[in-house]
């Protein structure tokens, strides 16, 4: 079985991936995916610099990855460019780390997808696990953990689809506004649903 794990920006996709991690079931993280494909001398990273100029390589030849996000996170268009870019790189090294897993016998795999309803990957996965929190748990705990203002921390959240539309299209929940215990406690009986 293949669980999409996804949620929104800071409502807590990490936190219970690290959860399932700690149960033994396998991770395919985007997020870090997307870090594998941008790394220096690849051709992703050449295509983004083309696109949108040195400012967004540092020095030492790396994405300069706030400044890239500073630019895609305010202007939808540079978004979709981006987007555009990174999105069959990531999706390749995804299906390619799955197929690795699948070969190593493992029968339940954990595709952590953040932008899962966006990018329109249901079909890649069989059971959609939405983990989600209010709009102000969500500030809170975004604009501590980045250090971010309210104003890049809301820009942020608007990039992606709102909580409530993934919660519809989810087969489980998570309400991850409480302890980590009561998260825990939420995750341990959906997979114990979807494990018999
Ligand atoms: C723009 C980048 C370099 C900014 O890097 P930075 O380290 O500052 O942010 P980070 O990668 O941790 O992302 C912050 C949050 O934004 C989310 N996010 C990332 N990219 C996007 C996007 N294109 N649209 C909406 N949300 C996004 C992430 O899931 C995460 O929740 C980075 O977000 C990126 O490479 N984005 C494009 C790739 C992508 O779409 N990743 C999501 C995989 S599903
Ligand atoms: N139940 C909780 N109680 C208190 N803090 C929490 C809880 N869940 C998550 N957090 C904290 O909130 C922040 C966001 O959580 P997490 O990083 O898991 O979210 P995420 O969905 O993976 O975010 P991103 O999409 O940005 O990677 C982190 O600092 C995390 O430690």
């Amino acid at each position: 079985m293949i669980i999409g794990l996804t949620g929104s920006i800071a409502s807590g996709k990490s936190t219970v991936s690290k959860m399932l991690k700690e149960l033994g079931y396998p991770i395919i993280d985007a997020d870090l995916v997307a870090r594998i494909v941008v790394e220096k001398g690849t051709e992703t990273l050449e295509t983004i610099k083309d696109i949108f100029g040195e400012v967004v390589i540092s020095k030492d030849g790396t994405l300069n990855r706030e400044k890239l996000g500073n630019i895609i996170f305010s202007s939808p268009h540079d978004r979709k460019q981006l987007n555009d870019i990174m999105h069959p790189a990531i999706r390749e090294e995804m299906l390619r780390q799955k197929d690795v897993l699948l070969q190593d016998g493992y029968d339940t795999i954990v595709m952590d997808i953040p932008l899962l309803f966006e990018s329109k990957l249901q079909s890649y996965v069989n059971k959609i696990l939405v983990v989600t929190v209010t709009e102000e748990t969500q500030l809170v705990r975004l604009m501590a953990r980045n250090n971010y203002s309210l104003e890049d921390a809301k820009a942020r959240i608007q990039s992606q689809l709102p909580l409530s539309i993934k919660e519809k299209g989810a087969d489980a929940v998570i309400y991850n506004n409480g302890t980590l215990e009561d998260t825990n406690e939420q995750l341990k009986k959906i997979l114990s649903i979807w494990d018999n």
